[in-house]
């Protein structure tokens, strides 16, 4: 296997999380690997753990086609990236790269192709981004979670796993634990609110809309709220206690185990960590896609969920009112929650006929596979 490592992830939580996760699952198993880390916003970036591995950011822009001057001034951080790429890499000399996506890991990635060190990208989303679609064709391989994102890519494309973070593989934690962590109520049906790992200001409007409507269930239902913005949390927190519901908010969950274990119903974006985590925890969902999102990529990730897995229902948002929203999940809840563990069930079952290999021994296999070759 590879002794040396560079992995290049940068960006929001999506992109880094699952990018340290693999790190931490590599040196676990074998303590002697060097791994280093390097991309663009690597530095300040909140999702980030400077202190576990060494690091080094590198210049990297994006190139907005519709906005010629940025793409300029993206040109020139691109070369001065590319540059810098090519010290590191000298200086590094690493067997092996992996790249996550996103315009942060493109340069790190040309100059691997250009001094001909071998790569392995990981694709999270339905509809691979520009970086991974460019730079495919020149991979070892590359890892997708979505079936869907094999039509965008070249070369060899397996199915695989995301990784998740090791504190979500917490086996020790239960509902109860979870709840009497919150102060909830064990026998209420508990939503859970958040927007992806940045937080969204319209989800969180939509949170407030919705649970105006369901004023009538607050015997029943509890909410568990991550805002993602500090300016909102305690206006929320506020309304939540006029409506006189049950309710924990506040701005960001660093301990996602509790979160995962507490909630019953999640109602969110759809990035491709939170559906990864959500059938991990076989956790029933209404996603509102991102419809922001580059090619519309998180509508495509949520309807994967909602159609293939039957787990979750997609609700776009620019159809959705809070009065709407309120009246699906109360479609969930009557009788028991019985819509609500239908879905459960279907992610239960979708997990046993689905056999995803695990993104670690895949690279490992890859890449000795590739060495036995050459
Ligand atoms: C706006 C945008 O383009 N978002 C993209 C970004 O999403 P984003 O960065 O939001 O990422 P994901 O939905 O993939 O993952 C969210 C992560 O944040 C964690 N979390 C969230 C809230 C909280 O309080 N605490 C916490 O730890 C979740 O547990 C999860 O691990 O990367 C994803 C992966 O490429 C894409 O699918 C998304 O489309």
């Amino acid at each position: 296997m590879a002794k040396r490592i560079l992995i290049s992830a940068g960006g929001t939580g999506g992109h880094v999380y699952p990018a340290q996760a693999l790190a931490k699952k590599l040196k676990a198993e074998n303590p002697e690997l060097y791994i280093f880390f390097a991309a663009a916003g690597l530095e300040g970036n909140q999702f980030f753990d400077r202190e576990s591995f060494p690091y080094q950011e590198v210049s990297a822009g994006y190139f907005p086609l519709k906005r010629p001057l940025k793409c300029m001034a993206s040109f020139g951080k691109l070369i001065a990236g590319l540059w810098q790429s090519d010290r590191l890499l000298k200086k590094i000399a690493p067997d092996l790269i992996i790249g996550f996506g996103s315009y942060h890991t493109l340069p790190l990635l040309l100059a691997a192709r250009l001094r001909k060190i071998p790569y392995i990208l990981h694709e999270a989303n339905s509809i691979p981004g520009k970086v991974n679609k460019l730079m495919s064709k020149g991979a070892l391989a590359t890892g997708i979670l979505f079936p869907d994102a094999r039509n965008y890519l070249k070369g060899n494309v397996v199915e695989v796993d995301l990784p998740l973070r090791d504190t979500l593989n917490n086996s020790f934690m239960t509902r109860e634990k979870a709840i009497e962590h919150y102060s909830l109520d064990p026998d209420k049906t508990t939503l859970l609110f958040f927007g992806g790992s940045q937080g969204a200001a319209s989800l969180n409007h939509l949170a407030i809309e919705t649970v105006s409507n369901l004023k009538d269930w607050k015997k029943t239902i509890q909410i568990l709220h991550f805002t993602g913005r500090e300016k909102e949390t305690s206006k929320i927190a506020h309304l939540y206690n006029d409506l006189k519901l049950t309710a924990y908010v506040k701005d960001y969950e660093e301990n996602m185990e509790f979160a995962w274990m507490a909630g019953d119903l999640l109602i969110s974006r759809s990035g491709a960590g939170t559906i990864a985590e959500e059938i991990a925890y076989e956790k029933p969902g209404l996603l509102i896609p991102y419809p922001m999102a580059a090619d519309n990529h998180q509508e495509r990730n949520a309807f994967f969920m909602s159609d293939k897995v039957k787990g979750a229902l997609t609700l776009i948002e620019k159809n959705l009112t809070g009065k709407k929203l309120a009246s699906v999940i109360i479609s969930l809840l009557e009788d028991n929650n019985k819509a609500l563990l239908q879905l459960r069930d279907h992610i239960i079952q979708f997990k046993m006929n689905t056999v995803r290999k695990d993104f670690c021994e895949f690279i490992k296999a890859t890449y000795n596979g590739s060495k036995e070759r050459s």
